[in-house]
C-alpha cells in the first residue's frame, strides 16, 4: 500500500523541513519527501492548508488495562490515541495488577499490538505493587521493550530504593519517568493550596508537595546519572530546576500536560471532581512560568496524563473523585489554540514538544520525524478548523474533562501509524 499526501505543509524538526513539500509513503515507511511527487499511489491524500507533522508520541497515559476496564482498555485508549493524533503512547504501570514483572509488560505489548491502534509501549513500575517495599525486575522489564520505568501515581518516597532503582535503569539504559509529590505533605488536599481552596472551603496541596521531590530527584540523576523524565510538572520551581539541571547538564527532561499550561486554581468555581488531578491546577504565575518555559525549551514534552475514570466517580465532589481527567482528543487542539496560535510556541516547536523530542527519550531513532526512511506514523493537522470541545464525542471511556464546552481551533484530520490509515474525516478506522 503506497499513500502519497499532497501539498501539506511538512514540520519535520530533525531535517528542519518547515514548508509546502509532499510525502510519500511506502508500506510501514515514509520513501520521500519532497515538492511536487508524481508517482502514482494507492491513495492520494491532499493536506492543502494543514500541517504534516510526525505522529504525535504522548509519554503520560493510563490505559488502565488490566484490570480496571470499566475506566478504558487498550482498544478504548487506542481509538482515543489516533483521534488526537496520537501514534504512540506510554502507558503508566498503575493498572491492576499493578505492571511490575516481564510477563506482565510481555503480555501487554502482546496484546496492545491486536487490540491497540496506537502503538504502546509500556512502563514498568520501579517497586513490586508499586508499594515502595522492594525493586520490580527493571533489568527484565527493559529486556520486554520498557523504554522506561515510573511509580507513576505516587513518588518512591524511599530515596535509597530510589537511588538504586535509578542505578539499575542507567544500566540498563532506560529513563526513570517521576511523578514528584511528597505524600507525607499532602495531609488530604484535593486542589492548590491558596485564596481559591479557602473560598470553596477545600483542603490544599502546596507546590512544596512537588518541589522537594523534584529537587530530591534531580540530585539523584545527578548522583546516578540516569536519565531523568519530571512528569505533569506544574509549579515555577519545577521549571527552575530543571533549567539548572540543564545548565549543569544534566540529563533531565520536563513535561507539560495541556491542563496545566491553560488552567488556574481560579478556574474551579465551585465543587467539581472534573476539575481534580494530581498534581493540581496552580495559580497564574505558575502556568505563566510553564508558559515560558516551554516556550525556551527548558520544558521538553507536552504529554496527556490521560487519566480515565468511570462518570460516576468524576461526578462527585473535589474531596470524593479520584484524581484525574482524560487528555488524548483535546490535546493537540488545546496546544495549538493556547500556545501556538498566540505566538508562545512555533509550530515547529508543537511538532518537536509533542513528538520529536519524546522520541529522542524513548531513544526511537526511526519516529518523531517526518523525512526519508522513518516509520510511517504521520498525522496531519488543520490549523485552521474551529469547534467546541464536547464530551459526548469523545471515543474514550472516560468523558471526565474541565475542557467541556472550551471554544478550540485545530484539529486532527488523519492519522497514519505504521503506514496505515486509522482516523480520517472525523472517523477511527478500526
Ligand atoms: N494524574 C492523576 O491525577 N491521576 C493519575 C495518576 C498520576 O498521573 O499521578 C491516575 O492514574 O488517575
Ligand atoms: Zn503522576
Ligand atoms: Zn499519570
Amino acid at each position: 500500500m503506497t499513500i502519497l499526501i499532497k501539498n501539506g505543509h511538512v514540520l519535520d524538526p530533525k531535517t528542519r523541513r518547515n514548508g509546502i513539500c509532499d510525502v510519500l509513503i511506502d508500506g510501514d515507511r515514509i520513501t520521500k519527501t519532497e515538492e511536487n511527487i508524481t508517482v502514482p499511489a494507492d491513495k492520494v491524500i491532499d493536506a492543502s492548508g494543514c500541517y504534516v507533522m510526525p505522529g504525535f508520541i504522548d509519554l503520560h497515559v493510563h490505559f488502565r488495562d488490566p484490570g480496571l476496564e470499566y475506566k478504558e482498555t487498550l482498544t478504548t485508549g487506542g481509538r482515543a490515541a489516533v483521534k488526537g493524533g496520537v501514534t504512540t503512547v506510554c502507558a503508566m504501570p498503575n493498572t491492576k495488577p499493578v505492571t511490575d514483572n516481564s510477563v506482565k509488560v510481555a503480555m501487554i505489548h502482546r496484546r496492545a499490538r491486536v487490540e491497540s491502534l496506537t502503538n504502546v509501549i509500556q512502563i514498568g513500575a520501579v517497586t513490586i505493587g508499586q508499594e515502595g517495599k522492594e525493586l520490580a525486575d527493571i533489568r527484565g522489564m527493559a529486556a520486554e521493550g520498557c523504554h522506561a520505568i515510573s511509580e507513576d501515581g505516587k513518588s518512591v518516597m524511599n530515596a535509597s530504593l530510589y537511588r538504586r532503582a535509578m542505578q539499575i535503569a542507567k544500566e540498563a539504559g532506560i529513563a526513570v519517568f517521576a511523578h514528584c509529590e511528597d505524600i507525607t505533605m499532602v495531609e488530604g488536599g484535593v486542589m492548590n493550596a491558596g485564596a481559591q481552596a479557602k473560598k470553596l472551603g477545600m483542603k490544599g496541596i502546596s507546590n512544596a508537595v512537588e518541589d522537594v521531590i523534584a529537587a530530591r530527584d534531580i540530585l539523584l540523576a545527578k548522583e546516578t546519572g540516569v536519565q531523568l523524565h519530571l512528569c505533569h510538572c506544574s509549579t515555577k520551581d519545577s521549571v527552575k530546576m530543571i533549567a539548572l539541571a540543564k545548565e549543569e547538564g544534566l540529563p533531565v527532561t520536563g513535561e507539560v500536560c495541556p491542563h496545566h499550561f491553560i488552567l488556574t486554581d481560579e478556574d474551579i468555581k465551585e465543587d467539581d471532581g472534573n476539575f481534580k488531578m494530581n498534581p493540581p491546577l496552580r495559580s497564574r504565575e505558575d502556568v505563566e512560568a510553564l508558559r515560558e518555559g516551554l516556550k525556551n525549551d527548558i520544558m521538553d514534552v507536552i504529554s496527556t496524563d490521560h487519566a480515565p475514570h468511570g462518570s460516576a466517580e468524576k461526578n462527585r465532589t473535589m474531596k470524593m473523585a479520584p484524581f484525574g481527567i482524560v487528555g488524548l482528543e483535546t490535546s493537540a487542539a488545546l496546544t495549538y489554540t493556547e500556545l501556538v496560535e498566540p505566538g508562545i510556541l512555533t509550530p515547529m516547536q508543537m511538532a518537536e514538544k509533542m513528538s520529536y523530542n519524546p522520541a529522542r527519550i524513548l531513544g526511537l531513532a526511526e519516529k518523531g520525524s517526518v523525512s526519508e526512511g522513518m516509520i510511517a506514523d504521520v498525522v496531519i493537522f488543520d490549523p485552521s478548523k474551529e469547534y467546541i470541545i464536547r464530551k459526548e464525542t469523545f471515543v474514550s471511556k472516560g468523558k471526565n474533562t474541565p475542557f467541556d464546552g472550551r471554544k478550540v481551533k485545530g484539529d486532527v484530520n488523519c492519522t497514519i501509524v505504521g503506514g496505515k490509515i486509522v482516523y480520517e474525516g472525523g472517523k477511527v478506522i478500526d
